[in-house]
């Protein structure tokens, strides 16, 4: 079977990491949290004493750390300088920092670089799932399939806060808000939809409904071919 490349890109909370992981997973599929990349490489320069608010020390910094993803939808890792950083890059610390460090233009040459040979190594057997902001409109705009998810900020915050066991729903929902912002509205490569991607609203879908939804549409795409 033709290998397939499949983009899903969407704000916080609409459900693309398990939607990912569960269509690549049914499907055969390697599977790739671009967000995890960024949240690492914040990881490396909160640990490395690096003011992140500091464009041109997170620039100057940015060639420095060696990240390494696995790409097993059933089991992904991810390490900073040999180290599994799959722990602490879920912080809150780095979640309220992320956006900084991944606005630098030096950051995101460096992180789509490694993203697209990810890509192209997985395009070499069965194709992968991507998932991230940019990747329908930068990383891969080349992608057999573009998926846009969304959901309602409520939806959303509801989701994340039982993730962080009863977190307040209300300051989720804000500072989830304020970091979609920040994602959509920096210079280069925002969050934001390709022209040439399904846009999925989840606010009222189960996650099951979605990962079905998705898997149809990779099928079609196949079918296509
Ligand atoms: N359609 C859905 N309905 C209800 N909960 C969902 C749905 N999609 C995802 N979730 C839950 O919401 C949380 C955030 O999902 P996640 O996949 O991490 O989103 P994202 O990667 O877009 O930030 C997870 O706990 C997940 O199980
Ligand atoms: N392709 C990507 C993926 C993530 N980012 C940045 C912007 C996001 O706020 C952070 C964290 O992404 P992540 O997908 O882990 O965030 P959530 O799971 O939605 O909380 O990384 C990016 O700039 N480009």
């Amino acid at each position: 079977m033709e290998s397939v490349i499949v983009a899903i890109d969407g704000p916080s909370g609409t459900g693309k990491s398990s939607t990912s992981k569960a269509v690549a997973a049914k499907l055969g599929l390697s599977y790739l949290d671009t967000g995890a990349q960024y949240r690492a490489i914040t990881w490396w320069m909160i640990t490395n004493g690096v003011d992140v608010d500091d464009a041109d020390a997170v620039a100057s910094a940015a060639g420095k750390p060696t990240i390494v993803s696995g790409t097993d939808p059933s089991h992904p890792t991810i390490t900073v300088d040999g180290v599994d950083a799959s722990g602490p890059i879920r912080t809150q610390d780095v979640t309220s920092k992320v956006s900084a460090v991944s606005a630098v233009p030096e950051v995101r040459e460096r992180i789509t670089e490694l993203q697209r040979s990810i890509a192209e190594a997985a395009g070499a057997g069965q194709g992968i799932v991507v998932e991230g902001r940019d990747i329908g409109t930068t990383v891969l705009p080349g992608a057999d399939l573009k998926i846009f998810l969304t959901a309602s900020p409520e939806a959303r915050a509801a989701r994340r806060s039982g993730e962080l066991r009863g977190a307040d729903v209300h300051a989720t929902r804000e500072a989830l808000i304020k970091r979609d912002a920040a994602d959509s509205s920096r210079k280069t490569s925002p969050l934001a939809k390709a022209d040439d991607a399904v846009e999925v609203d989840t606010t009222d879908l189960t996650l099951q409904q979605v990962i079905e939804c998705v898997v149809t549409l990779v099928e079609e795409k196949r079918a296509a071919a």
